[in-house]
Protein backbone atom coordinates (compact mmCIF):
# COMPACT_ATOMS: atom_id res chain seq x y z
CA UNK A 1 0.00 0.00 0.00
CA UNK A 2 0.97 3.44 -0.70
CA UNK A 3 2.42 5.92 2.14
CA UNK A 4 -0.60 8.15 4.08
CA UNK A 5 0.64 11.03 5.56
CA UNK A 6 -0.55 12.54 8.68
CA UNK A 7 0.28 16.35 8.65
CA UNK A 8 -1.38 17.28 11.79
CA UNK A 9 2.13 16.73 13.59
CA UNK A 10 4.53 19.01 11.00
CA UNK A 11 5.88 18.28 8.05
CA UNK A 12 6.29 14.66 6.42
CA UNK A 13 9.35 13.85 4.33
CA UNK A 14 8.68 12.54 1.45
CA UNK A 15 12.71 11.43 0.41
CA UNK A 16 11.82 8.12 2.70
CA UNK A 17 9.94 6.43 0.12
CA UNK A 18 10.91 8.13 -3.30
CA UNK A 19 11.74 5.59 -6.53
CA UNK A 20 13.54 7.47 -8.43
CA UNK A 21 15.50 5.95 -12.04
CA UNK A 22 18.12 7.55 -14.33
CA UNK A 23 16.41 9.21 -18.01
CA UNK A 24 18.19 10.39 -21.16
CA UNK A 25 18.10 14.09 -21.28
CA UNK A 26 14.61 14.24 -23.78
CA UNK A 27 12.81 11.73 -21.76
CA UNK A 28 9.16 13.47 -21.17
CA UNK A 29 6.69 13.15 -18.22
CA UNK A 30 4.54 10.81 -20.44
CA UNK A 31 7.18 8.83 -21.17
CA UNK A 32 8.23 8.34 -18.12
CA UNK A 33 5.03 8.31 -16.18
CA UNK A 34 3.71 5.39 -18.29
CA UNK A 35 6.58 3.62 -19.98
CA UNK A 36 7.00 -0.20 -18.60
CA UNK A 37 10.82 -0.27 -19.79
CA UNK A 38 11.51 2.65 -17.16
CA UNK A 39 12.78 0.81 -13.87
CA UNK A 40 12.15 2.48 -10.60
CA UNK A 41 14.74 2.03 -7.80
CA UNK A 42 13.18 1.96 -4.23
CA UNK A 43 14.77 4.81 -2.19
CA UNK A 44 14.55 4.44 1.91
CA UNK A 45 17.04 6.68 3.57
CA UNK A 46 15.58 9.89 5.08
CA UNK A 47 17.93 11.95 3.03
CA UNK A 48 18.05 11.47 -0.88
CA UNK A 49 21.29 12.84 -1.79
CA UNK A 50 23.29 11.48 -5.03
CA UNK A 51 26.24 13.33 -4.63
CA UNK A 52 27.83 15.20 -7.77
CA UNK A 53 26.10 14.05 -11.09
CA UNK A 54 25.68 15.22 -14.66
CA UNK A 55 22.17 12.87 -15.00
CA UNK A 56 18.51 13.18 -15.38
CA UNK A 57 16.71 12.00 -12.64
CA UNK A 58 13.54 11.11 -12.19
CA UNK A 59 11.66 10.49 -8.78
CA UNK A 60 7.97 9.40 -8.11
CA UNK A 61 5.83 8.96 -5.13
CA UNK A 62 2.24 8.18 -4.57
CA UNK A 63 1.02 8.91 -1.06
CA UNK A 64 -2.87 10.03 -0.03
CA UNK A 65 -3.52 12.15 3.29
CA UNK A 66 -5.47 11.69 6.51
CA UNK A 67 -7.97 14.21 7.88
CA UNK A 68 -11.74 14.90 6.76
CA UNK A 69 -11.58 18.38 4.59
CA UNK A 70 -9.90 20.01 1.72
CA UNK A 71 -6.67 21.18 3.21
CA UNK A 72 -3.71 23.90 1.40
CA UNK A 73 -0.54 22.01 1.41
CA UNK A 74 2.81 22.93 0.30
CA UNK A 75 5.40 20.83 -1.01
CA UNK A 76 8.87 22.60 -0.11
CA UNK A 77 12.07 20.98 -1.61
CA UNK A 78 14.94 22.52 0.63
CA UNK A 79 17.43 23.04 -1.40
CA UNK A 80 18.28 26.14 -3.17
CA UNK A 81 21.04 25.42 -5.41
CA UNK A 82 19.22 22.72 -7.88
CA UNK A 83 19.25 23.67 -11.56
CA UNK A 84 16.23 22.66 -13.09
CA UNK A 85 13.49 21.06 -11.25
CA UNK A 86 9.68 20.17 -13.14
CA UNK A 87 7.56 18.91 -10.72
CA UNK A 88 4.27 17.07 -11.53
CA UNK A 89 1.91 16.61 -9.53
CA UNK A 90 -1.35 14.22 -10.60
CA UNK A 91 -4.41 14.60 -8.66
CA UNK A 92 -7.99 13.69 -9.55
CA UNK A 93 -7.33 12.98 -12.68
CA UNK A 94 -5.69 16.42 -13.34
CA UNK A 95 -1.93 17.16 -14.14
CA UNK A 96 -0.24 20.24 -12.38
CA UNK A 97 3.49 21.27 -13.37
CA UNK A 98 6.01 23.21 -12.26
CA UNK A 99 9.08 24.75 -13.86
CA UNK A 100 11.56 25.19 -10.83
CA UNK A 101 14.86 25.44 -10.22
CA UNK A 102 17.70 28.40 -10.17
CA UNK A 103 17.93 28.56 -14.44
CA UNK A 104 14.41 30.25 -14.35
CA UNK A 105 14.55 34.03 -13.13
CA UNK A 106 13.69 34.02 -9.41
CA UNK A 107 10.51 35.95 -9.95
CA UNK A 108 8.70 32.42 -12.33
CA UNK A 109 8.37 30.82 -8.69
CA UNK A 110 5.09 30.07 -7.26
CA UNK A 111 5.91 31.21 -4.04
CA UNK A 112 8.49 33.70 -3.85
CA UNK A 113 11.17 31.84 -1.70
CA UNK A 114 14.78 31.19 -1.33
CA UNK A 115 13.63 27.50 -1.54
CA UNK A 116 11.22 25.89 -3.99
CA UNK A 117 7.95 25.43 -2.57
CA UNK A 118 4.65 24.14 -4.76
CA UNK A 119 1.44 25.33 -3.01
CA UNK A 120 -1.39 22.61 -3.73
CA UNK A 121 -4.81 21.81 -2.35
CA UNK A 122 -5.37 18.33 -1.60
CA UNK A 123 -8.69 16.61 -0.69
CA UNK A 124 -8.09 13.92 1.90
CA UNK A 125 -7.72 10.22 1.15
CA UNK A 126 -7.66 10.33 -2.50
CA UNK A 127 -4.61 9.48 -4.40
CA UNK A 128 -1.48 11.92 -4.93
CA UNK A 129 0.67 10.98 -7.62
CA UNK A 130 4.23 13.32 -7.50
CA UNK A 131 6.75 13.60 -10.02
CA UNK A 132 10.07 15.43 -10.31
CA UNK A 133 12.61 15.52 -12.90
CA UNK A 134 15.57 17.32 -11.61
CA UNK A 135 19.25 17.72 -13.30
CA UNK A 136 21.49 19.90 -11.61
CA UNK A 137 25.57 20.75 -11.78
CA UNK A 138 25.81 21.21 -8.01
CA UNK A 139 25.20 17.83 -6.05
CA UNK A 140 22.50 15.83 -6.32
CA UNK A 141 20.48 16.53 -3.20
CA UNK A 142 16.42 16.13 -2.84
CA UNK A 143 14.89 17.16 0.43
CA UNK A 144 11.28 16.96 0.04
CA UNK A 145 8.54 17.93 2.98
CA UNK A 146 4.86 18.26 2.71
CA UNK A 147 4.00 20.31 4.69
CA UNK A 148 0.24 21.95 5.88
CA UNK A 149 0.21 25.80 4.96
CA UNK A 150 -0.06 26.51 8.18
CA UNK A 151 2.50 25.05 9.75
CA UNK A 152 5.08 25.64 7.21
CA UNK A 153 4.14 29.74 7.72
CA UNK A 154 5.08 29.11 11.65
CA UNK A 155 8.02 27.02 11.21
CA UNK A 156 9.19 29.67 8.38
CA UNK A 157 8.96 32.46 10.78
CA UNK A 158 11.23 30.78 12.96
CA UNK A 159 13.78 29.95 9.96
CA UNK A 160 13.67 33.53 8.74
CA UNK A 161 14.09 35.12 12.19
CA UNK A 162 17.16 32.93 12.65
CA UNK A 163 18.77 33.70 9.06
CA UNK A 164 17.89 37.51 9.58
CA UNK A 165 19.41 37.62 12.81
CA UNK A 166 22.97 35.97 11.53
CA UNK A 167 22.81 38.56 8.55
CA UNK A 168 21.84 41.14 11.12
CA UNK A 169 24.79 40.03 13.08
CA UNK A 170 27.31 40.45 9.83
CA UNK A 171 26.18 43.54 9.03
CA UNK A 172 26.99 44.69 12.60
CA UNK A 173 30.23 43.48 12.55
CA UNK A 174 30.38 44.95 9.31
CA UNK A 175 29.58 48.27 10.45
CA UNK A 176 31.62 47.71 13.34
CA UNK A 177 34.94 46.51 11.21
CA UNK A 178 34.80 49.18 8.61
CA UNK A 179 34.99 51.36 11.30
CA UNK A 180 37.57 50.06 13.04
CA UNK A 181 39.51 50.04 9.46
CA UNK A 182 38.74 53.77 9.27
CA UNK A 183 39.54 54.38 12.54
CA UNK A 184 43.37 52.76 13.02
CA UNK A 185 44.14 52.96 9.47
CA UNK A 186 45.04 48.92 10.00
CA UNK A 187 45.14 47.02 6.75
CA UNK A 188 44.67 44.43 8.47
CA UNK A 189 41.23 45.45 8.98
CA UNK A 190 40.23 46.22 5.28
CA UNK A 191 41.16 42.27 4.91
CA UNK A 192 39.52 41.26 7.33
CA UNK A 193 35.97 43.37 6.19
CA UNK A 194 36.70 41.89 2.79
CA UNK A 195 36.81 38.57 4.21
CA UNK A 196 33.70 38.44 6.26
CA UNK A 197 31.71 40.22 3.58
CA UNK A 198 32.73 37.77 1.06
CA UNK A 199 32.23 34.90 3.19
CA UNK A 200 28.66 36.02 3.75
CA UNK A 201 28.06 36.87 0.39
CA UNK A 202 28.82 33.13 -0.17
CA UNK A 203 26.34 32.20 2.72
CA UNK A 204 23.79 33.89 1.17
CA UNK A 205 24.40 32.79 -1.56
CA UNK A 206 24.65 28.73 -0.58
CA UNK A 207 21.43 29.70 1.57
CA UNK A 208 18.95 30.98 -1.69
CA UNK A 209 19.10 34.63 -0.26
CA UNK A 210 21.15 36.06 -3.22
CA UNK A 211 19.36 34.75 -5.82
CA UNK A 212 15.88 36.02 -4.17
CA UNK A 213 17.07 39.40 -3.23
CA UNK A 214 20.21 40.81 -5.18
CA UNK A 215 20.01 39.02 -8.34
CA UNK A 216 16.87 37.75 -9.05
CA UNK A 217 17.09 38.26 -12.78
CA UNK A 218 20.84 36.91 -13.41
CA UNK A 219 20.43 32.83 -13.59
CA UNK A 220 24.37 33.02 -15.45
CA UNK A 221 25.77 34.64 -12.43
CA UNK A 222 23.77 33.08 -9.89
CA UNK A 223 25.32 29.75 -11.24
CA UNK A 224 28.91 31.11 -11.37
CA UNK A 225 28.76 33.32 -8.59
CA UNK A 226 29.50 30.76 -5.63
CA UNK A 227 32.56 30.05 -6.92
CA UNK A 228 33.72 33.22 -7.79
CA UNK A 229 33.26 34.47 -4.44
CA UNK A 230 35.08 31.33 -2.96
CA UNK A 231 38.03 32.24 -5.00
CA UNK A 232 37.46 35.86 -3.34
CA UNK A 233 37.38 34.38 -0.11
CA UNK A 234 40.40 32.64 0.11
CA UNK A 235 42.17 35.68 -1.36
CA UNK A 236 40.92 38.09 1.53
CA UNK A 237 41.83 35.02 4.25
CA UNK A 238 45.98 34.73 2.69
CA UNK A 239 46.32 38.57 2.76
CA UNK A 240 44.61 38.57 5.93
CA UNK A 241 46.44 36.05 7.40
CA UNK A 242 49.59 37.30 6.17
CA UNK A 243 48.60 40.34 8.12
CA UNK A 244 47.86 39.39 11.43
CA UNK A 245 50.20 37.17 11.72
CA UNK A 246 52.73 39.07 10.41
CA UNK A 247 54.39 36.56 8.19
CA UNK A 248 56.43 39.29 6.17
CA UNK A 249 58.92 39.53 9.20
CA UNK A 250 58.80 36.28 10.40
CA UNK A 251 59.56 34.31 7.32
CA UNK A 252 60.10 36.50 4.54
CA UNK A 253 60.39 34.03 1.95
CA UNK A 254 57.16 32.29 2.43
CA UNK A 255 55.67 35.78 2.70
CA UNK A 256 57.05 35.43 -1.07
CA UNK A 257 55.60 32.46 -1.89
CA UNK A 258 52.35 33.77 -0.77
CA UNK A 259 52.34 36.59 -2.38
CA UNK A 260 52.91 34.27 -5.85
CA UNK A 261 50.17 31.92 -4.57
CA UNK A 262 47.65 34.90 -3.76
CA UNK A 263 48.20 36.63 -7.59
CA UNK A 264 47.20 33.01 -8.73
CA UNK A 265 43.95 33.08 -6.51
CA UNK A 266 43.18 36.38 -8.18
CA UNK A 267 43.78 34.78 -12.08
CA UNK A 268 41.11 32.34 -10.31
CA UNK A 269 38.59 35.02 -10.10
CA UNK A 270 38.46 35.05 -13.97
CA UNK A 271 38.75 31.12 -14.81
CA UNK A 272 35.74 30.73 -12.52
CA UNK A 273 33.83 33.15 -14.30
CA UNK A 274 34.36 31.45 -18.34
CA UNK A 275 34.55 27.80 -17.04
CA UNK A 276 31.39 26.16 -16.15
CA UNK A 277 30.61 25.38 -12.67
CA UNK A 278 30.04 21.46 -12.36
CA UNK A 279 33.37 21.61 -13.71
CA UNK A 280 34.82 24.02 -11.26
CA UNK A 281 32.98 22.69 -8.18
CA UNK A 282 35.13 19.93 -6.62
CA UNK A 283 38.35 21.20 -7.50
CA UNK A 284 37.55 24.67 -5.74
CA UNK A 285 35.81 22.84 -3.11
CA UNK A 286 39.19 20.73 -2.38
CA UNK A 287 41.22 23.51 -3.06
CA UNK A 288 39.83 25.89 -0.44
CA UNK A 289 39.99 23.61 1.93
CA UNK A 290 43.28 23.06 1.20
CA UNK A 291 43.72 26.92 1.87
CA UNK A 292 42.24 26.28 5.60
CA UNK A 293 44.78 23.64 6.22
CA UNK A 294 47.23 25.41 5.23
CA UNK A 295 45.96 28.20 7.41
CA UNK A 296 45.90 26.35 10.06
CA UNK A 297 49.27 24.89 9.96
CA UNK A 298 50.47 27.99 9.76
CA UNK A 299 48.51 28.88 12.87
CA UNK A 300 49.70 26.49 14.64
CA UNK A 301 53.57 27.58 13.72
CA UNK A 302 53.16 31.08 14.85
CA UNK A 303 51.37 29.51 17.72
CA UNK A 304 54.93 27.52 17.94
CA UNK A 305 56.61 31.36 17.74
CA UNK A 306 55.06 33.04 20.89
CA UNK A 307 52.74 34.64 19.28
CA UNK A 308 49.49 35.35 21.24
CA UNK A 309 47.11 36.13 18.42
CA UNK A 310 47.90 32.61 16.70
CA UNK A 311 46.16 31.06 19.10
CA UNK A 312 42.72 32.93 18.72
CA UNK A 313 43.35 32.39 14.62
CA UNK A 314 44.33 28.85 14.51
CA UNK A 315 40.98 27.57 17.07
CA UNK A 316 38.90 30.54 13.95
CA UNK A 317 40.55 28.25 11.30
CA UNK A 318 39.76 25.16 12.80
CA UNK A 319 35.85 26.16 13.19
CA UNK A 320 35.89 27.34 9.28
CA UNK A 321 37.29 23.94 8.76
CA UNK A 322 35.33 21.73 10.34
CA UNK A 323 32.18 23.74 8.79
CA UNK A 324 33.50 23.41 5.38
CA UNK A 325 34.41 19.65 5.71
CA UNK A 326 30.70 19.13 7.42
CA UNK A 327 29.62 20.76 3.78
CA UNK A 328 31.65 19.01 1.87
CA UNK A 329 30.81 15.34 3.61
CA UNK A 330 27.19 16.01 3.44
CA UNK A 331 27.57 17.03 -0.45
CA UNK A 332 29.16 13.53 -1.04
CA UNK A 333 26.94 12.02 0.98
CA UNK A 334 29.21 11.05 3.75
CA UNK A 335 26.98 12.27 6.41
CA UNK A 336 23.31 12.71 5.85
CA UNK A 337 22.05 16.10 4.90
CA UNK A 338 19.87 17.50 7.63
CA UNK A 339 19.15 20.77 9.64
CA UNK A 340 22.66 20.97 11.30
CA UNK A 341 25.03 19.79 8.33
CA UNK A 342 22.97 22.08 5.73
CA UNK A 343 24.05 24.75 8.71
CA UNK A 344 26.84 23.47 9.82
CA UNK A 345 29.58 25.65 7.31
CA UNK A 346 27.43 29.12 8.74
CA UNK A 347 28.26 27.36 11.97
CA UNK A 348 32.09 27.02 11.65
CA UNK A 349 32.00 30.52 10.03
CA UNK A 350 30.37 31.86 12.56
CA UNK A 351 32.75 30.27 15.12
CA UNK A 352 35.96 31.65 13.16
CA UNK A 353 34.61 35.39 12.93
CA UNK A 354 34.14 34.84 15.92
CA UNK A 355 37.67 34.01 16.96
CA UNK A 356 39.24 36.30 14.04
CA UNK A 357 37.43 39.26 15.86
CA UNK A 358 39.47 38.15 19.42
CA UNK A 359 42.38 37.48 17.43
CA UNK A 360 42.01 41.66 16.02
CA UNK A 361 41.40 43.01 19.23
CA UNK A 362 43.83 40.79 21.07
CA UNK A 363 46.42 41.61 18.49
CA UNK A 364 45.38 45.53 18.52
CA UNK A 365 45.93 45.08 22.41
CA UNK A 366 49.65 43.62 22.51
CA UNK A 367 50.64 46.43 19.99
CA UNK A 368 48.87 49.01 22.35
CA UNK A 369 50.49 47.25 25.40
CA UNK A 370 54.27 47.59 23.24
CA UNK A 371 53.61 50.63 22.57
CA UNK A 372 53.21 52.04 25.55
CA UNK A 373 55.96 49.59 27.08
CA UNK A 374 58.13 51.03 24.46
CA UNK A 375 56.91 54.54 25.17
CA UNK A 376 57.34 54.13 29.30
CA UNK A 377 61.17 52.90 28.01
CA UNK A 378 62.18 56.02 25.71
CA UNK A 379 60.60 58.15 28.69
CA UNK A 380 62.92 56.79 31.25
CA UNK A 381 65.53 56.94 28.92
CA UNK A 382 64.92 60.50 28.37
CA UNK A 383 64.55 61.09 32.17
CA UNK A 384 68.15 59.04 32.43
CA UNK A 385 69.76 60.88 29.81
CA UNK A 386 68.66 64.48 31.12
CA UNK A 387 69.96 63.04 34.26
CA UNK A 388 73.53 62.32 32.98
CA UNK A 389 73.37 65.55 31.00
CA UNK A 390 72.96 67.71 34.22
CA UNK A 391 75.17 65.86 36.07
CA UNK A 392 77.65 66.55 33.43
CA UNK A 393 76.55 69.99 32.99
CA UNK A 394 77.39 70.46 36.97
CA UNK A 395 80.55 68.37 36.57
CA UNK A 396 81.58 70.52 33.43
CA UNK A 397 80.42 73.48 35.13
CA UNK A 398 82.60 73.04 38.44
CA UNK A 399 85.59 71.95 36.37
CA UNK A 400 85.48 75.19 35.20
CA UNK A 401 85.13 77.55 37.75
CA UNK A 402 88.30 75.39 38.95
CA UNK A 403 90.21 75.93 35.87
CA UNK A 404 88.79 79.99 36.06
CA UNK A 405 90.21 80.23 39.68
CA UNK A 406 93.44 78.51 39.11
CA UNK A 407 93.35 81.13 35.66
CA UNK A 408 93.06 83.57 38.22
CA UNK A 409 95.04 82.46 40.43
CA UNK A 410 97.86 82.03 38.34
CA UNK A 411 97.20 85.18 36.36
CA UNK A 412 98.83 86.76 39.67
CA UNK A 413 100.42 84.29 40.97
CA UNK A 414 104.93 84.76 40.40
CA UNK A 415 105.00 80.98 38.71
CA UNK A 416 108.48 79.75 40.61
CA UNK A 417 108.10 81.23 44.42
CA UNK A 418 104.19 81.21 44.09
CA UNK A 419 103.65 84.84 46.02
CA UNK A 420 102.22 87.21 44.44
CA UNK A 421 103.19 88.56 40.89
CA UNK A 422 103.82 92.28 39.69
CA UNK A 423 100.67 93.04 38.19
CA UNK A 424 98.91 91.58 41.48
CA UNK A 425 101.40 93.92 43.54
CA UNK A 426 100.28 96.97 41.15
CA UNK A 427 96.26 96.00 41.77
CA UNK A 428 96.75 95.86 45.34
CA UNK A 429 99.06 98.85 46.03
CA UNK A 430 96.27 100.62 43.45
CA UNK A 431 93.13 99.39 45.61
CA UNK A 432 95.55 99.75 49.17
CA UNK A 433 96.34 103.42 48.43
CA UNK A 434 93.04 104.89 47.44
CA UNK A 435 91.78 102.78 50.58
CA UNK A 436 94.54 104.41 52.82
CA UNK A 437 93.72 108.00 51.79
CA UNK A 438 90.05 107.58 52.13
CA UNK A 439 90.31 105.79 55.56
CA UNK A 440 93.03 107.62 56.46
CA UNK A 441 95.69 105.05 57.76
CA UNK A 442 99.42 104.08 57.25
CA UNK A 443 101.28 101.73 54.79
CA UNK A 444 104.80 100.18 54.45
CA UNK A 445 106.06 99.39 51.50
CA UNK A 446 109.26 96.60 52.17
CA UNK A 447 111.75 96.14 48.92
CA UNK A 448 113.91 93.32 49.29
CA UNK A 449 116.94 92.08 47.04
CA UNK A 450 118.69 88.75 47.42
CA UNK A 451 122.74 89.93 47.97
CA UNK A 452 125.30 88.73 45.59
CA UNK A 453 122.44 86.21 43.58
CA UNK A 454 124.52 86.60 40.25
CA UNK A 455 127.13 84.32 42.37
CA UNK A 456 124.77 81.70 43.67
CA UNK A 457 123.76 81.15 39.80
CA UNK A 458 127.04 81.64 38.67
CA UNK A 459 128.28 79.01 41.32
CA UNK A 460 125.65 76.63 41.31
CA UNK A 461 123.50 77.38 38.35
CA UNK A 462 120.14 78.57 37.60
CA UNK A 463 118.13 75.50 38.88
CA UNK A 464 119.54 75.86 42.16
CA UNK A 465 118.90 79.76 42.05
CA UNK A 466 115.48 79.26 41.35
CA UNK A 467 115.20 76.99 44.32
CA UNK A 468 117.21 79.33 46.50
CA UNK A 469 114.45 82.16 45.23
CA UNK A 470 111.70 79.38 46.68
CA UNK A 471 112.92 79.37 49.51
CA UNK A 472 113.87 82.55 50.60
CA UNK A 473 110.39 83.79 49.39
CA UNK A 474 108.80 80.79 51.80
CA UNK A 475 111.05 82.41 54.66
CA UNK A 476 109.72 85.88 53.62
CA UNK A 477 105.75 84.60 53.85
CA UNK A 478 106.55 82.63 56.64
CA UNK A 479 107.07 86.06 58.94
CA UNK A 480 104.28 87.77 57.38
CA UNK A 481 101.14 86.49 59.34
CA UNK A 482 98.26 89.37 59.11
CA UNK A 483 95.92 88.65 56.49
CA UNK A 484 95.66 91.67 54.53
CA UNK A 485 99.54 91.82 53.88
CA UNK A 486 101.07 91.17 50.59
CA UNK A 487 104.01 89.45 49.40
CA UNK A 488 104.89 89.86 45.68
CA UNK A 489 108.17 89.21 43.64
CA UNK A 490 108.65 92.58 42.22
CA UNK A 491 111.05 90.87 39.55
CA UNK A 492 114.39 88.59 39.22
CA UNK A 493 115.42 88.52 42.88
CA UNK A 494 113.69 91.17 44.24
CA UNK A 495 110.49 90.97 46.50
CA UNK A 496 108.27 94.21 47.90
CA UNK A 497 106.28 93.57 50.63
CA UNK A 498 102.99 95.67 51.48
CA UNK A 499 101.77 96.12 55.11
CA UNK A 500 98.64 98.26 55.18
CA UNK A 501 98.24 99.75 58.41
CA UNK A 502 101.52 99.70 59.31
CA UNK A 503 103.69 102.46 60.65
CA UNK A 504 107.38 102.43 59.32
CA UNK A 505 108.75 101.13 62.37
CA UNK A 506 106.43 98.39 62.25
CA UNK A 507 107.50 97.67 58.64
CA UNK A 508 111.11 97.85 59.68
CA UNK A 509 110.41 95.12 62.53
CA UNK A 510 109.21 92.84 59.97
CA UNK A 511 111.62 93.79 57.64
CA UNK A 512 114.53 92.61 60.64
CA UNK A 513 112.89 89.82 61.34
CA UNK A 514 112.73 88.53 57.50
CA UNK A 515 116.16 89.12 57.27
CA UNK A 516 117.22 86.97 60.40
CA UNK A 517 115.30 84.50 59.38
CA UNK A 518 116.75 84.29 55.91
CA UNK A 519 120.40 84.88 56.97
CA UNK A 520 120.36 82.45 60.14
CA UNK A 521 119.47 79.49 58.79
CA UNK A 522 121.90 78.12 55.20
CA UNK A 523 119.25 77.42 52.60
CA UNK A 524 119.29 73.41 51.82
CA UNK A 525 119.63 72.87 48.42
CA UNK A 526 120.52 70.22 45.48
CA UNK A 527 123.71 71.38 45.59
CA UNK A 528 123.84 71.56 49.49
CA UNK A 529 123.37 74.78 51.86
CA UNK A 530 124.05 77.91 50.84
CA UNK A 531 124.06 81.00 52.59
CA UNK A 532 121.56 83.79 52.06
CA UNK A 533 121.56 87.29 53.26
CA UNK A 534 119.13 89.81 51.64
CA UNK A 535 118.97 93.47 52.00
CA UNK A 536 115.63 95.61 52.61
CA UNK A 537 114.57 99.15 52.57
CA UNK A 538 111.40 100.24 54.17
CA UNK A 539 108.95 103.12 53.67
CA UNK A 540 106.26 103.90 55.44
CA UNK A 541 103.96 106.83 56.03
CA UNK A 542 100.51 108.05 55.92
CA UNK A 543 99.23 108.69 52.42
CA UNK A 544 98.20 111.37 50.81
CA UNK A 545 97.40 112.57 47.20
CA UNK A 546 100.60 110.31 46.58
CA UNK A 547 101.12 107.76 44.22
CA UNK A 548 101.93 104.74 45.61
CA UNK A 549 105.36 104.42 43.05
CA UNK A 550 106.57 107.18 45.24
CA UNK A 551 106.69 104.93 48.26
CA UNK A 552 107.91 102.18 46.58
CA UNK A 553 110.73 104.73 45.16
CA UNK A 554 111.34 105.70 48.54
CA UNK A 555 111.84 102.20 49.75
CA UNK A 556 113.76 101.18 46.38
CA UNK A 557 115.96 104.50 47.70
CA UNK A 558 116.37 102.52 51.26
CA UNK A 559 116.94 99.67 49.72
CA UNK A 560 119.62 100.89 47.19
CA UNK A 561 120.95 102.65 50.82
CA UNK A 562 121.28 99.25 52.31
CA UNK A 563 122.77 97.42 49.64
CA UNK A 564 125.35 100.44 49.84
CA UNK A 565 126.23 100.44 53.26
CA UNK A 566 127.03 96.79 53.20
CA UNK A 567 124.00 94.72 52.75
CA UNK A 568 122.24 92.24 55.06
CA UNK A 569 120.53 94.97 56.75
CA UNK A 570 117.55 97.23 57.16
CA UNK A 571 117.41 101.06 55.98
CA UNK A 572 114.09 103.10 56.41
CA UNK A 573 113.44 105.61 54.21
CA UNK A 574 112.71 108.11 57.16
CA UNK A 575 116.51 107.16 58.42
CA UNK A 576 118.00 106.67 55.24
CA UNK A 577 120.47 104.77 57.43
CA UNK A 578 120.73 101.11 58.58
CA UNK A 579 119.00 100.66 61.53
CA UNK A 580 119.91 97.30 62.97
CA UNK A 581 122.67 95.31 61.63
CA UNK A 582 122.87 91.66 63.01
CA UNK A 583 126.28 89.64 62.11
N1 LIG B 1 118.20 81.70 39.24
C1 LIG B 1 117.58 82.83 39.02
N2 LIG B 1 118.31 83.95 38.96
C2 LIG B 1 117.71 85.13 38.73
C3 LIG B 1 116.33 85.25 38.57
N3 LIG B 1 116.01 86.56 38.37
C4 LIG B 1 117.16 87.25 38.41
N4 LIG B 1 118.18 86.40 38.63
C5 LIG B 1 119.57 86.61 38.74
O1 LIG B 1 119.78 87.44 39.83
C6 LIG B 1 121.00 88.10 39.58
C7 LIG B 1 120.92 89.52 40.00
O2 LIG B 1 122.19 90.03 39.93
P1 LIG B 1 122.52 91.48 40.25
O3 LIG B 1 121.37 92.38 39.85
O4 LIG B 1 123.86 91.75 39.66
O5 LIG B 1 122.66 91.52 41.80
P2 LIG B 1 123.31 90.60 42.87
O6 LIG B 1 124.23 89.61 42.19
O7 LIG B 1 122.23 89.96 43.70
O8 LIG B 1 124.10 91.56 43.66
P3 LIG B 1 123.44 92.73 44.59
O9 LIG B 1 122.01 92.78 44.29
O10 LIG B 1 124.17 93.91 44.18
O11 LIG B 1 123.69 92.25 45.98
C8 LIG B 1 121.31 87.95 38.10
O12 LIG B 1 122.38 87.09 37.95
C9 LIG B 1 120.05 87.38 37.56
O13 LIG B 1 120.35 86.51 36.51
C10 LIG B 1 115.58 84.05 38.62
O14 LIG B 1 114.37 84.08 38.48
N5 LIG B 1 116.24 82.89 38.86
Amino acid sequence: GQPKYDLSNGGAGLSRSFSYTVTSEVATFDYVATSKQVKWQPHSKDNLNLGITDKVYWFRHSFSLHGSQKQSVIFEVSYPLLDDLEVYIEHQGQLFSYQLGDLKPFGSRPIKHRFFLIPFTATPNENIQFYARLKTSSVMIFPVKLWKASDFTERNQVNTLILGAYFGLMALLFVYVCSCAIITRKRVYWYYLGYISSMTLLLCNLSGLSFQYFWPNSTWWNGQSSIFILYVIVFFGIIFSKSLLNIAQAYPRFNLALRYFVSSVALMWAVSLTLPYEMLLAPSIYFSLACCVLGLVVGYVRVKDGLEVAKFYSVAWGGALFGGLVLVATKISLVPFNWFTEHALMFGISFEILCLSFAIAKSLQIERKEKLQLKDSLMKHLANAKETLEQQVNQRTAELEEANIKLMQSAITDALTGVANRRKLDEFLDVEYARAVRFNYPICVLMIDVDFFKKVNDKYGHQVGDTCLKLVASRMTGEITRIGDLVARYGGEEFCIVLPYAQEHDGAVIAEKIRVSIAAQPMLTNAGAIELTVSIGVAGHQPDSNMPFTQLELADKALYTAKHNGRNQVVTASEMGAIRHIN
